[in-house]
């Protein structure tokens, strides 16, 4: 998705226990088209990354905000935060995410609310949401308040999903992401193969990593089940619209990324930039 945008989004309870969306704008600035012609590539702004667990979206999202200058949001990241924080959602949290389950829309959006406003404070004109919307709530909300332009939808075959997941691991220092898995998956059936090369930590990393609790396979087939029930309506919603990009990963990034910026439509400049 992308747009000129700087908004607040939030949904509030009214009456009888029904809760309603209750969207506000805050200073919704310029439009997307006039932003858009004003830069060379036509995707700059907000865009958001879809798929299912494990799929690379958080890779993908991070090197595609470096290219375009704009800030990677992952609604993931913002449930970890406030999962390691001692704040009242804390504990909550932890049984919902650690089971598999998606938070709920009024959570989530309320913790998307805060860091778009702060976004918003510190100037930022626009973001890739990574992970958000997973519901056709959320994507509804999200359309209340701002155009969307363009949702990724990055896709990888069940098996590899599950391999992937199970490989990866953070940083308990800096954050950081790597991949211990070495997926490499025979063709057959008219299915081509693919191979993905770990991705791992340098030195400095690689006695401090963990892996995420909902990394466990119960938990993460949970996620793919969820996912399927949840999110695939998702994809029509913005199918239906014209704004989803399907994007089938041929391997890993080396052939991958590439793949994406041409499928994006970003040139050979901007590819420089990035890997730079
Ligand atoms: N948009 C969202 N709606 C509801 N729950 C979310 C959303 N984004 C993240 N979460 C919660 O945070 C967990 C981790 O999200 P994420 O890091 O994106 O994981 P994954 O690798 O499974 O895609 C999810 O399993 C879910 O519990």
């Amino acid at each position: 998705m992308y747009g000129d945008i700087t908004t607040s989004l939030q949904i509030t309870s009214h009456g009888e226990g029904q809760t309603q969306n209750s969207l506000w704008k805050n200073g919704l600035t310029g439009n997307q088209a006039t932003y858009r012609t004003s830069k060379s590539t036509p995707h700059n702004t907000l865009e958001s990354e879809g798929g299912c667990p494990g799929v690379g979206k958080g890779t993908y999202a991070s090197r595609l905000c470096k290219l375009l200058g704009v800030p990677h949001i992952s609604t993931g990241d913002l449930v970890r935060e406030e999962l390691g924080s001692s704040g009242p959602l804390s504990k909550q949290l932890g049984e919902i995410v650690n089971q598999g389950k998606l938070v709920s829309d009024e959570i989530i959006i309320s913790l998307l609310s805060k860091r778009l406003e702060s976004g918003e404070e510190k100037g930022e004109s626009g973001f890739i949401l990574d992970g958000f919307p997973r519901t056709i709530k959320q994507a509804e909300i999200l359309e209340g308040v701002t155009d969307i332009d363009l949702v990724v939808n990055l896709k990888l075959r069940e098996d590899v999903l599950l391999e992937k997941c199970l490989g990866r691991r953070m940083c308990s220092q800096c954050g950081g992401n790597f991949n211990v898995a070495c997926i490499n998956v025979q063709g057959k059936n008219g299915d081509p193969g693919m191979y993905m090369a770990p991705l791992p930590p340098p030195p400095d990393c690689a006695s401090k990593l963990i892996t995420r609790a909902d990394d466990t396979e119960e938990v993460i087939k949970e996620r793919l089940r969820i996912y399927n029930d949840m999110s695939l309506p998702v994809e029509e919603f913005y199918r239906s619209r014209g704004k989803l990009m399907e994007f089938d990963l041929p391997g890993g990034i080396p052939e991958s990324w590439p793949k994406l910026l041409q499928a994006l439509n970003l040139d050979q400049e901007d590819k420089q930039s990035a890997a730079a």
